[in-house]
């Protein structure tokens, strides 16, 4: 029998058996995703400290982009050094601690930003600029045929100094599409390493992406990098949509921090890429240094992790329903699509409570070393249930239960021993 072998996109395999497509994954007949080879632009040091409860002083900013080199990121974002004296010391700073990771700066597309900006020793610099009629006329009031002659200027000067260099336009899904594909061809041609795709204002939906990052794709050769604000709740989906149609390079930050309610998180994005590639997110990111990560994040900006989070959220891996405990004891895969133990973490059966079944108490049986029978559990059970229809429960309550149970059980027995 021939070996198997075994793609991407597709799940592991025995040798010899035949490979089954990963239905969570990159299309493999769709030659234009990038879903297996992404990479990270993270950006908690630059859109993050736009975050309302933002304040990073030089030895949190350090803390952080160390804490995200070692989880893996591609690239670092700093805020502009033309923000802040200090924000400008804090970029040298960290451009010079020798981490694997690339260090961007971001800027206006203007030359004195531009200046400071290559100054610092970044390895990379994004140029921002509005395109859409809304950033022409309130924010910046500059017509396109100024914004590709700044451009061409910032692009050829940071490129005179060795560095990356991207282009991007802000508000790009409100940007007239003639106006974006002219701008973009026209960096691309004096060699800009990254065009860059900003949902400024979290209007954008799936389709949407995909429909713009092919149309530019078919028009550019360089790489392609998303930015997508979470407004509509259409960030991580966004993202990936983005990947699939062929963007390389996602922004990301810790927790999604950003202006207003952020942008694509790098948790989020992780759940949704483990999904699709499981082999590459784990070659590439230490999954399991996500958790310390955000609460570094959280505990600086002084917000907790939501419930709700992905991976980290208290309740991520917590199975209650009886239905699902029942099945997540027999196989975690029925109601898990990741792996806790991929990022260091432990599922969870809640069983103190009134929608409890009695595999669930039976699993809690056998972890209290008890000895009961099949019946029995399902009769405590009922006892269970009971307590919890009049109020919420804990797992102290529902050990007494069970043990009081047991202790009957026993009694019941020795009694009729004796008689
Ligand atoms: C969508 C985004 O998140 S883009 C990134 C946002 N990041 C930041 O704003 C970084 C932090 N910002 C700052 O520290 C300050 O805003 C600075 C230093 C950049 C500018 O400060 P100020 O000179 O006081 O200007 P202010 O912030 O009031 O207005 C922005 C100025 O930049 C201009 N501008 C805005 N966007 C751009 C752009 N992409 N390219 C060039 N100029 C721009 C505006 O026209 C305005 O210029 P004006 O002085 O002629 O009015
Ligand atoms: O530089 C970019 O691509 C994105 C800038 C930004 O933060 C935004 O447009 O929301
Ligand atoms: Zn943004």
């Amino acid at each position: 029998m021939p070996p198997a072998t075994v793609d991407s996109a597709f799940q592991k395999v025995t040798e010899g058996v035949q490979v089954k497509p990963n239905p969570y994954g990159p299309n493999p007949h769709d030659f234009m995703s990038n879903v297996s080879r992404f990479k990270l632009i993270e950006s908690t040091l630059r859109e993050g400290e736009q975050f309302a409860n933002a304040f990073f002083d030089t030895e949190k900013k350090i803390e952080i982009a160390k804490a995200l080199d070692d989880f893996g990121v591609d690239y670092i974002e700093l805020t502009s050094p033309a923000a802040s004296e200090q924000s400008r010391l804090d970029c040298e700073a960290i451009c010079k601690l020798g981490l694997k990771a690339k260090i961007l700066t971001h800027i206006r597309c203007h030359m004195d930003d531009a200046r400071i900006a290559v100054a610092t020793g970044v390895d990379g610099v994004d140029v921002v600029i509005g395109t859409s009629q809304f950033l022409r006329e309130y924010s910046h009031g500059k017509d396109m045929n100024y914004i590709a002659k700044s451009a061409i200027e910032v692009i050829e000067f940071v490129k005179s100094h060795g560095i990356e260099i991207r282009f991007s336009s802000e508000d790009s899904f409100r940007s007239d599409l003639v106006d974006l594909l002219n701008i973009y061809r026209t960096v691309d041609k004096i060699g800009v390493n990254r065009v860059g795709i900003a949902d400024t204002v979290g209007c954008a939906n799936p389709r949407q992406v995909y429909d713009l990052v092919r149309t530019l794709k078919s028009i550019v050769s360089c790489e392609i990098e998303c930015h997508f604000h979470n407004d509509t709740g259409c960030a991580i989906a966004n993202a990936y949509t983005a990947l699939e149609a062929g963007a390389t390079f996602i922004d990301v930050s810790v927790l999604g921090i950003g202006e207003r309610n952020g942008i694509t998180s790098l948790g989020g994005l992780m759940a949704r890429m483990i999904a699709a590639d499981r082999d590459y997110v784990l070659s590439k990111y230490k999954l399991h240094k996500l958790r310390d990560l955000e609460n570094l994040v959280a505990e600086s900006v002084q917000i907790n992790i939501p419930f709700n989070n992905p991976i980290t959220g208290f309740c991520a891996f917590t199975h209650k329903a009886g239905i699902h405990a029942k099945a997540i004891l027999a196989n975690p895969s029925t109601y898990e699509i990741l792996d806790p133990a991929d990022f260091g973490l432990t599922r969870y059966i809640h069983f103190a409570n009134r929608l409890t079944g009695w595999n669930a108490i039976k699993s809690r049986v056998d972890q209290l070393n008890l000895a009961l029978t099949d019946a029995q559990c399902k009769e405590v059970t009922t006892k269970i249930k009971a307590l919890g229809d009049i109020r919420p429960l804990n797992i102290d309550d529902v050990d007494s239960i069970i043990r009081e149970y047991h202790a009957d059980q026993n009694n019941e027995i020795a009694a009729a021993i004796q008689a």
